[in-house]
């Protein structure tokens, strides 16, 4: 069954509590995809609270450090005692704005799975690297430096940084060369484990291209912003996934 991801970035009052309640509704009285819900940090407890277990609550981020003096931060630790059951680590957003590298997502990733979270991994190649035909190489490097030592728990999301926000999406075929490529490389790295991994795309998923986009080969579900922020946009994501 495919999984969608709802990553509200910097989205979100706690009216949007309102959101969660009737994601968690739909997916209590009718037979559909997994869905999943990253709100800000300000709004996971009271998230899980309205989801009330029908929808896994998560992190956008986590420190690599269970605690100690990080101004500003959260754990993997805080966040599972908050009650979240995942976190997304390594959005390209955070490798641009926070300057993260490979190492550190990998230390964040570890830190997640430590705390008994499973883990989102993002990786992505920007405009330019796929322009100059660096794509796979690129996403192949993040993968080398990014991931945790273990299969378990983990799922990877490929997400195009062009394609983040801005309604534009790379055709099934490129998605496909991609999804095949990070398969690849996951079952050279975890062998038989890695052929279980789910690996999602994001960028720029809407409901009108959801199907399309959930039907390519290898596509295990979809890390959706933009779209995610109401109940009914989701939904619809999540309806077209089938
Ligand atoms: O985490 C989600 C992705 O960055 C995709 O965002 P978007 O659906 O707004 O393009």
């Amino acid at each position: 069954m495919a999984l969608i991801v709802g990553n509200w970035k910097m989205h979100g009052l706690k009216a949007s509590l309102a959101e969660v309640a009737a994601v968690a509704r739909a997916v209590a009285t009718a037979e559909l995809a997994d869905v999943w819900i990253a709100p800000p940090f300000t709004l996971v407890a009271a998230a899980v609270d309205a989801a009330g277990g029908a929808v896994p609550i998560g992190g956008q981020d986590c420190h690599h450090a269970a605690k100690g003096a990080h101004t500003g931060c959260v754990s993997a630790e805080q966040l599972a005692d908050a009650g979240a059951r995942f976190v997304i680590v390594g959005h390209s957003e955070r490798r641009a704005d926070q300057r993260e590298s490979d190492a550190d997502v990998r230390a964040k990733a570890e830190a997640a799975r430590a705390a008994g979270l499973q883990v989102i991994v993002c990786v992505g190649e920007t405009e330019a690297e796929r322009d100059a035909g660096q794509a796979q190489a690129v996403v192949a490097g993040q993968l080398a430096g990014s991931l945790p030592d273990a299969a378990d728990g983990l799922i990877v999301a490929y997400e195009p940084v062009w394609a983040i926000g801005t309604g534009r999406t790379p055709t099934p075929e490129d998605v496909a060369a991609m999804h095949a490529h990070v398969r690849a490389a996951l079952v050279d790295r975890f062998g038989a484990a890695g052929a279980g991994v789910a690996i999602l795309y994001g960028g720029s998923v809407k409901p009108d291209n959801a199907a399309l986009l959930l039907g390519v080969p290898e596509v295990g579900g979809a890390l959706v912003g933009g779209a995610s922020l109401t109940a009914a946009s989701l939904l619809a994501i999540v309806k077209a996934a089938g």
